[in-house]
């Protein structure tokens, strides 16, 4: 049995009825909600809604760092995103889950290190893959397990939001080599590093990315994409193998 944090994000900002809420402080200010404990397949989960339970904080103005030090006061081993994400290549169609094992940060003006002032070492974390191996291979495991599909690997692009992206936008993160396209993965991925916490993501492509669709990218057919797709998200938590 492990202990795992689980940030939920779009499309996944509730997960029933808790064992537990427990409401945590940080040096780095309070996090997006409280922490809830859930008990699911053989593991003990603390849920973080990423954007609050009433999904009022926008990506770029989500304490990231509060968030994964809560997470880590309470004492969780690894973590497991899930995020709603635009898909790019054609691997990666709407409705589909994937694991994936690169990112190209595109954010900026967000707090992204614990190294931040004299109270904090000096960290040049290593972050060559930053997605976590042995995270992966569990969701994968998982998938198996419950018959699930999922797309491993893909390069996720994180952007700065709220905003969609324009189409030459999503043209240049193509050439950048990016299959899918998001918000909010850092500095969530390189803060979880910073505390030497695994740290894996679930994306759900809510949508094909601006301008490869003849229709806009609108919030309800992403909502309706999410809801759909939410019970296969559920479907891996609790398949997740024991350690
Ligand atoms: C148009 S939806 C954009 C919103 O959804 C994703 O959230 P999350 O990663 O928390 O699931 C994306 O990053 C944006 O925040
Ligand atoms: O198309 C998108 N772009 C960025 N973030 C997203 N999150 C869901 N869909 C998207």
């Amino acid at each position: 049995m492990a202990v795992i944090g689980l940030v939920g994000g779009t499309g996944f900002d509730h997960w029933g009825e808790p064992a537990e809420a427990r409401v945590v402080a940080t040096r780095w200010g309070a996090p997006s909600d409280a922490l809830m404990r859930y008990e699911a397949g053989s593991h003990t989960f603390w849920f973080l809604a990423r954007h609050r339970r009433d999904h009022s904080i926008p990506p770029h103005r989500v304490d990231y760092r509060a968030n994964i030090a809560a997470l880590a006061k309470v004492g969780v081993e690894r973590i497991i995103a899930v995020n709603a994400v635009g898909g790019i290549t054609e691997r990666y169609d709407a409705g589909v889950l994937a694991l994936p094992d690169q990112l190209v940060d595109y954010t900026w003006g967000r707090a992204q290190t614990f190294s931040d002032d004299d109270d904090e070492p000096l960290q040049h974390i290593e972050f060559a893959q930053p997605f976590d191996a042995v995270v992966r291979a569990g969701l994968v495991a998982a998938a198996a397990d419950a018959g699930v599909a999922v797309e491993t690997g893909g390069c996720l692009g994180v952007t700065q939001g709220p905003r969609l992206e324009t189409a030459a936008e999503i043209r240049r993160l193509r050439r950048d080599g990016c299959d899918l396209v998001g918000m909010t993965s850092m500095p969530e991925a390189a803060l979880a590093r910073e505390l030497s916490l695994p740290y894996a993501a679930i994306a759900v492509v809510s949508n094909r990315a601006a301008g490869l669709e003849a229709e806009p990218v609108t919030m309800e057919a992403i909502s309706a994409t999410m809801a759909n797709a939410i019970g296969r998200v559920h479907a891996l938590l609790d398949h997740l193998p024991d350690d």
